[in-house]
């Protein structure tokens, strides 16, 4: 593609007519920088990319993107924001991918990994090929590729979408983080729905307040209004439980469709009955009421499926095909997992590493349990301190053992972090082993028959950032070996 034609949808204010090489590829980091690559200069966190704009040229960049005048012997464009431009020009280089595919996102503080996971076994199993980008990984087809972040950014995105057309597939079910939104990660997806779980306290490390956040996410619904040459109607689905969908309510132009239990919605669950082994309710839409048994538990599971039913009835999916594809998810990997090697407690390994999250698990594990809880829990270092003493205080709340310990403390000392746990409960009986693996094998050798120890936190993860070094740490397979051990 020609620079010329390339840079077009930036808009330029004056439009770029100088010199006009072909583009063969577009790189943020000159170390991928071939011959022919437009490169743009990304101001990062850690260092700034104009600074590698001439090793870029040196490595054979055909062009620049830039915030400031460069003394370069390729063309240099200037423009305000390069992420934001990186956005259009991925969208533009891979042709549009997301106007060729069935393309759902799904916002929200929690439930965004396991609703994404539903929807994808519902259209998988209707024999759609499916593509998922999200927190554990990044599913072409039948390829998995792992992930850095939970919403890529643009470039990798785009290239992603092109791939997923490539591979043949139609759908495509992505996490949209709010960091994404805030910093136009996703500008330029052309999504048919876009979906909301909750907003609860989480990332005030970036987002500083919740109002922030609260808007941040908006983003996903506003853009959603503005493209409609998909040639069928676009969908917001919102949560008529959490009082933040209001707010994205008044930011699409799209259709809305409510799901939930304490208020009147489209999609309304009613007749909630739980067990240890899953839960019964009723989907009442239009007036008539569907039947289901899904092998989750916990209220949150409930408003996980109905977002999910919700978002595939509006793409539609017949609703007794819905149905029979929910009630087969066994679970999603490192929610509610139950760690079994025989052993006469339960134990569970789950994701939970917000308040409202660990809350949610903590108190569903109270609907049954008979004896004593544990809970395994840390913070992670380098993320929103502000979450630290709530999560100690929820777990000494509903825990008869908390065990407060590390989660990834990456640059912070991990005797630090619990100290900032321990402030949020002074007062009340906790134990602090500051090593996981001694925390989840304490909690084990401790436990008697009847007993629920929940490791949360960690979920799906296999490692533990101590440092600047990524150890391998498998919470399932701790508790297993430590459950052998005994
Ligand atoms: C704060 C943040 O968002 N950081 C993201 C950012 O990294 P950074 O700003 O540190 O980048 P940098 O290393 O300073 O580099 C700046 C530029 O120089 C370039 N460079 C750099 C070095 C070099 O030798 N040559 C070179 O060209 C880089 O390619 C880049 O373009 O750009 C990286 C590449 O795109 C991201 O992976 C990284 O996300 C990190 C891992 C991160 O933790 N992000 C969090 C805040 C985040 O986005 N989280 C959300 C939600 C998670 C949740 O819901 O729990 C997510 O979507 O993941
Ligand atoms: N709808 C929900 N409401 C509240 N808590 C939930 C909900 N769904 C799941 N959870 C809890 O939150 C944890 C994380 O769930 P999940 O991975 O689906 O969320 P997420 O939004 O993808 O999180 P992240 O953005 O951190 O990756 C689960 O392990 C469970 O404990």
């Amino acid at each position: 593609m020609k620079l010329q034609d390339l840079v077009q949808p930036l808009h330029l204010l004056v439009p770029y007519e100088g010199t006009n090489p072909e583009i063969t590829s577009i790189e943020n980091d000159n170390r991928k920088v071939q011959n022919g690559s437009l490169f743009i200069c990304i101001k990062g966190y850690t260092v700034d990319g104009h600074d590698f704009a001439e090793s870029a040229v040196k490595n054979g960049a055909a062009a620049v993107l830039s915030e400031k005048a460069l003394p370069l012997s390729v063309p240099v464009i200037i423009v305000n924001d390069t992420t934001r431009a990186m956005a259009v020009l991925a969208d533009a280089f891979y042709n549009h991918p997301t106007k060729k595919l069935h393309l759902i996102g799904i916002t929200g503080t929690n439930g965004k990994t396991t609703t994404s996971h539903l929807i994808e076994k519902i259209f998988s199993d209707l024999n759609h090929s499916t593509g998922l980008i999200g927190t554990m990984y990044t599913k072409i087809g039948d390829q998995k590729i792992e992930t850095k972040n939970t919403t890529p950014e643009s470039l990798v995105l785009q290239k992603g979408f092109q791939q997923m057309l490539d591979a043949g597939v139609d759908t495509a079910i992505m996490e949209v983080s709010s960091h994404a939104l805030h910093m136009g990660r996703v500008h330029g997806c052309d999504y048919d729905i876009a979906v909301f779980t909750n907003l609860t306290q989480d990332h005030l490390d970036y987002h500083k307040t919740m109002e922030d956040y609260m808007h941040a996410k908006s983003l996903l619904f506003s853009q959603l209004g503005n493209t409609f040459d998909k040639g069928k109607p676009k969908f917001a689905v919102l949560n008529a439980d959490d009082t933040a969908s209001e707010l994205y309510r008044k930011s699409t132009a799209a259709h809305v469709v409510t799901y939930g239990i304490d208020n009147e919605a489209d999609f309304h669950a009613r007749n909630i009955q739980m067990s240890s082994a899953g839960t019964t309710f009723e989907i009442v839409i239009k007036e008539k009421s569907y039947p289901i048994d899904i092998q989750l538990i916990g209220k949150f599971s409930v408003y996980n499926v109905l977002a999910s039913v919700a978002t595939a009835f509006v793409s539609k999916i017949p609703i007794e095909a819905i149905i029979e594809s929910i009630e087969g998810v066994k679970g999603v990997d490192g929610r509610f997992e139950l760690v079994n090697a025989g052993q006469e407690f339960t134990v569970i390994v789950d994701y939970a590493h917000t308040p409202d999250s660990l809350e949610n698990v903590l108190k569903t594990i109270q609907s049954f349990a008979k004896k004593r809880i544990f809970v395994i829990v840390g913070c992670g270092g380098d993320r929103d301190k502000t979450k630290r003493p709530l999560m100690a205080e929820i777990s000494c709340r509903y825990a008869t053992v908390p065990i407060f310990t590390s989660d990834n403390p990456r640059s912070e000392e991990p005797l630090a972090i619990l100290k900032d746990m321990e402030d949020g409960v002074s007062g009340k009986d906790y134990i602090t082993i500051p090593d996981r693996r001694e925390a989840i094998i304490a909690a084990i050798n401790q436990a008697t028959a009847g007993d629920v120890i929940l490791i949360a936190g960690k979920g799906h993860e296999t490692y533990q950032i101590i440092g600047s070094n990524v150890y391998d740490f498998d919470d399932r397979v701790v508790a297993r070996e430590a459950i052998e051990g005994r």
